[in-house]
């Protein structure tokens, strides 16, 4: 009988997975906007004049202000502090606002000769947008990696965490697949556009998901047998980065993601001028890796919370990343199909290791730091998100432009891939400490998550 009083809202298996189909959607719109312009590259030059030095400072102006003004720290910290709720709607809000200016700079200044800090006033303010965009993206990802800590804690969280992973990739699949086909039967922008339209969707669904979780926390502080969990200080930041086990998922997060983030920004053209694949359908390839995701991340999240394993599962993944970018860089392997299936390789790849690494932060880490923890890791990602795209285009503009095609350069991709395959290998050494060290300190990560009744 008291079990049955004490029942609360995430006890439910119906309704902790449907508030978190609520919260993926927001992500999913998030995921779409993110990667919708980076299949449209080409275009982009063709159209609005955007060189790959422009191209690579907008792809990295996603992580500008969470690098360089902090602002994954403040999220981290505010949502610490005042919760999912108003944190997870604060970012929303962020997504959309920087989303409209995003696209008020590729259609209202798409002919402006204004020039700001020497780039184009279109990709300029475009790249402002983005950037706020990339502070609500950021901070909403780690409000709703958060959130499903706290509703699917001792129940099936790595799975969530791999559902929602897997949900979000289906908005970067749409991306790759339509941002090339809609914007030739429409306009440029028209891609940007449908992805404020379900930011705003988005948006929505987050005020929703606030409903079920504040009810949520009115069951916790009635519950009596809950046991009260500590208020996150300011000393935890020390204690969080004191731990060795930080800076090795740090690092291998901040490896591993530039290998496959910024490298799907610039894949698209890869897939065009080196494997000859159409443009129509090169997007289509280069989102692979989001589609096996979504079908692959919440296979592996299960087999880690009945399993576990993570530590392996992660080295792994590393060392697959190794092998796809190193064969893209060999100039005589050419073949549409050994691209296709590279991306697949990538696709298995990308899903084993965030399956594995985001739980093991839960592990690591008590809940009240986990925001300010994931925070931290995101941040340092991010110094990888935003320079290793300039890296990428300024290489390119230096050493690799093999012709230029009515006024459009094409690019060679070796020694970028090269670059990528360094990054890879890096991942992978780190990986191995990080084995060494969860046998050191005792993290668990080769525990598996369910707890047994
Ligand atoms: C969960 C994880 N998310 C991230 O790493 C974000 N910091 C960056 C998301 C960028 C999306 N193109 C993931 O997606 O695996």
């Amino acid at each position: 009988m008291s079990v049955e009083l004490n029942k609360k809202l995430n006890d439910s298996k119906f309704t902790r997975w449907m508030a978190l189909g609520v919260v993926a959607f927001t992500m999913m719109a998030a995921y779409f906007v993110n990667d919708v312009m980076a299949p449209l590259k080409t275009m982009l030059e063709g159209q609005l004049g955007w060189g790959s030095t422009d191209f690579g400072f907008y792809t990295g102006a996603y992580s500008f202000l969470n690098v360089f003004f902090l602002m994954l720290i403040w999220g981290g910290l505010i949502l610490d502090r005042f919760g999912i709720r108003f944190t997870g709607k604060l970012a929303a809000i962020l997504m959309v606002f920087g989303t409209a200016l995003q696209y008020y700079g590729i259609t209202e200044l798409a002919d402006s000769n204004s020039v700001y800090f020497g780039y184009k006033a279109g990709v300029f303010i475009s790249s402002v947008g983005y950037s706020i965009f990339g502070v609500g993206a950021e901070v909403a990802g780690i409000t709703v990696t958060k959130l499903i800590a706290k509703w699917f804690k001792g129940k099936e969280m790595a799975t969530a965490m791999g559902v929602q992973v897997a949900l979000a990739r289906i908005g970067s699949q749409a991306a790759y697949t339509l941002a090339i086909p809609v914007a030739k039967s429409f306009h440029l922008d028209t891609p940007v556009l449908i992805g404020l339209v379900l930011l705003v969707g988005g948006l929505i669904a987050f005020f929703a998901f606030s409903v079920l979780d504040k009810k949520l926390d009115k069951q916790i502080k009635d519950d009596k047998t809950s046991v009260d969990e500590e208020k996150f200080s300011i000393k935890d930041v020390g204690a969080i980065l004191s731990n060795p086990g930080f800076w090795l998922i740090a690092l291998l997060c901040v490896l591993f993601y530039s290998c496959v983030f910024p490298f799907q920004k610039f894949a698209t053209e890869l897939m065009v001028s080196k494997y000859g694949i159409d443009a129509d359908f090169a997007g289509s390839i280069v989102g692979l890796p989001a589609l096996g995701a979504l079908i692959l991340t919440p296979v592996f999240g299960s087999l880690v919370d009945s399993k576990g394993k993570a530590d392996n599962i992660m080295i792994i993944g590393a060392a697959m990343l190794i092998f796809v970018h190193l064969t893209y860089s060999i100039p005589s392997i050419n073949g549409w199909w050994v691209a296709t299936v590279l991306m697949i390789i990538l696709g298995i790849a990308f899903s084993l290791v965030p399956s594995a690494m985001w739980p093991s932060v839960a592990k690591i880490f008590p809940a009240h730091q986990l925001g300010t923890a994931y925070a931290l890791i995101f941040f340092i990602q991010n110094i990888g998100l935003w320079g290793v795209p300039n890296l990428i285009g300024w290489i390119q503009k230096e050493f690799c432009i093999s012709e230029t095609i009515n006024g459009v350069n094409q690019y060679d991709y070796t020694i970028p891939m090269l670059v990528f395959t360094g990054f890879a290998t890096l991942s992978l050494v780190i990986g191995l400490l990080l084995k060494v060290a969860n046998k050191k300190y005792g993290y668990g990560l080769e525990k598996a998550n369910i707890e047994k009744k």
